[in-house]
């Protein structure tokens, strides 16, 4: 028998009990173990006429609940997680009498093969869930220094093999290291097919009715982002502000190259990403061009240049445009960098830059220029902290199943292919602006937005009394529906041709008579946008 350097006390405690009885005979005649055994092991064991102690005998307190509690003890997790080169955790197990345990075998509750039959009811496969098991198991491979965890039959062999050998410790104890990394495998495993399971919707019908009427079926959402800047503050200086990025290889602003211009602040990236995700309602084909405010665009322009998009834009609402975001869709070129260069903007962000229009913005030390090539790629949840918690939603996606080809003309007369595309470019715009939201359009500009406002005509003046007499003639959207008639009156009032709007309030019939009777084009897309 080889001389041993560690506890000749091992637990075995398994399921499986294949070839338990030779592996168990061996460890007991050839290396000197005494064994250690929950009740259906021992019973299997002692029948073979091995001498096993059981469990229940060692800690002096009997199995209990059917089986649910048998080696939940601390005469057992003490004997296995003693740090025996530590005086301290000698003198605990010393004072209570505790033995360390040096090898520890397991196998878990068939689970998985259990929930693989059909029919099996979730009281039977919750009963198959293994507790003590994969606690004896972590605890053996947390003190892998002290303690082999064997969790799988084939593996008796090899064990047995390194025992009859003349290897030294750093040998042990990598073979001990190796077993550790397999046993949390396997517990990492075993909980996943138990999340799997858990996962089933036929199960919520089998739940008893005492239980919880409506269980949150959510998976647990994991968080985690790596820091990317320490931002000079937050919203306001008082407040300490990160930047964090999900994955540094997915397209994002961390990806944006910034030509010049000083650091990036918190409310600059929340304004970056507002102008962003404006511009990438439209494709590449037209340019567009947007000036973010406070997180609202002020002026929005379609051009067949990037120039006078721009200058389109920022005529839309010059009083608001000073000091804005902005957003372009196209290479930023000579012209339209000399248009930048006039007014006082915080950023810029386009696609791309030709040198010549880099060479001009570089007089404006403090404008901030960013290339960001992915501007289309935006984030597919969206995330807002309230107290206690966060709440998590799909992203409103850019031109999503939100088309015209769902719209419904609810009024008299049709819209003229003209006004389609007015309404549309009015439609899109109106769905990034702070509910309640109305954006006045014309000739593809804004000319008119209320943003941010409580109750909706008081919007529809806002944004009428920004566009004065370029009102006559525009189109109009809102981002809910109209609970009442006022606002199309209002609108109406002011010489708007057509309105686009969700649709689905109970008052709708009044809306759209007041529409019929003003000679308004009404469409319901049967889809709202509200942003909060
Ligand atoms: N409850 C406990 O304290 C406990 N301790 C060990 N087990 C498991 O019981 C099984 C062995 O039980 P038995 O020796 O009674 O056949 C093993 O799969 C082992 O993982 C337990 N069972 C379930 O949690």
């Amino acid at each position: 028998m080889p001389s041993q350097d560690f506890s000749p006390l091992a637990l075995l405690s398994v399921s499986d009990k294949t070839g338990l009885i030779p592996f168990a005979q061996a460890l007991v005649q050839e290396h000197g173990f005494q064994l250690l055994s929950s009740g259906g092991t021992a019973k299997v064991l002692s029948e073979a006429g091995i001498p096993v102690t059981p469990v229940s005998t060692h800690t002096g307190a009997p199995e209990i609940l059917g089986g649910r509690v048998k080696t939940l003890h601390p005469r057992i997790h003490g004997g296995i997680l003693a740090r025996l080169e530590r005086s301290d955790d000698q003198e605990d197990l010393d004072a209570l009498g505790i033995p360390p345990i040096g090898l520890v075998v397991v196998n878990f509750y068939p689970f998985e093969e259990t929930v693989a039959q059909a029919g099996v009811l979730l009281a039977e496969a919750t009963e198959q869930i293994d507790i003590g098991g994969p606690t004896l198991v972590r605890a053996a491979a947390k003190n892998y220094a002290h303690v082999t965890v064997l969790t799988d039959p084939a593996q008796y062999p090899q064990y047995l093999q390194l025992l009859s050998s003349t290897c030294g410790e750093s040998e042990r104890l990598a073979f001990r290291f190796q077993c550790a990394r397999r046993a949390f495998e396997q517990v990492l495993a075993y909980d996943r097919a138990i999340v799997n399971y858990l996962a089933r919707p036929e199960l919520t019908q089998q739940l008893q009715p005492q239980s919880d009427p409506s269980p949150v079926q959510e998976d647990i959402f994991q968080l985690q982002g790596i820091p990317q800047q320490r931002l000079r503050y937050g919203e306001n200086p008082h407040q300490a502000a990160t930047w964090y990025v999900v994955d540094p290889a997915a397209p994002g602003w961390h990806q944006a190259k910034q030509l010049q211009g000083k650091e990036l602040s918190y409310n600059n990236l929340l304004d970056l990403e507002a102008a962003r995700a404006i511009v990438a309602e439209f494709g590449p084909e037209q340019a567009v061009a947007v000036v973010v405010k406070h997180n609202n665009p002020c002026g929005v322009a379609l051009r067949p240049s990037l120039a006078a998009a721009f200058r389109a834009a920022f005529a839309a609402d010059s009083v608001s445009a000073f000091g804005g975001i902005v957003g372009l869709n196209q290479t930023l070129d000579r012209e339209t960098a000399h248009l930048l260069t006039e007014p006082f903007l915080e950023c810029v962000v386009a696609p791309d830059c030709t040198l010549e229009a880099a060479e001009l913005l570089s007089a404006k030390k403090n404008l901030r220029v960013l290339i960001l090539p992915n501007w289309q790629v935006g984030p597919a949840q969206t995330i807002r902290t309230l107290a206690g918690g966060f709440l998590v939603q799909d992203a409103d996606p850019p031109q999503g199943s939100d088309s015209q080809q769902s719209w419904r003309v609810v009024t008299e007369r049709q819209p003229t292919p003209e006004e389609w595309a007015e309404l549309e470019f009015a439609w899109k715009v109106c769905k990034h602006v702070k509910s309640n939201a109305i954006v006045i359009a014309k000739q593809g500009q804004t000319v008119g937005i209320g943003a941010g406002q409580m109750n909706r005509v008081g919007a529809v003046e806002i944004a009428l009394k920004q566009a004065r007499s370029e009102a006559a003639g525009a189109v109009l959207a809102s981002d809910g529906f109209f609970p009442f008639a006022d606002s199309v009156e209002v609108a109406a009032q002011s010489g708007i041709r057509a309105i686009i709007q969700p649709g689905g309030s109970i008052r709708d019939p009044d809306s759209i008579a007041a529409a019929n009777a003003a000679d308004i084009v009404m469409i319901c897309t049967g889809i709202r946008h509200f942003l909060h």
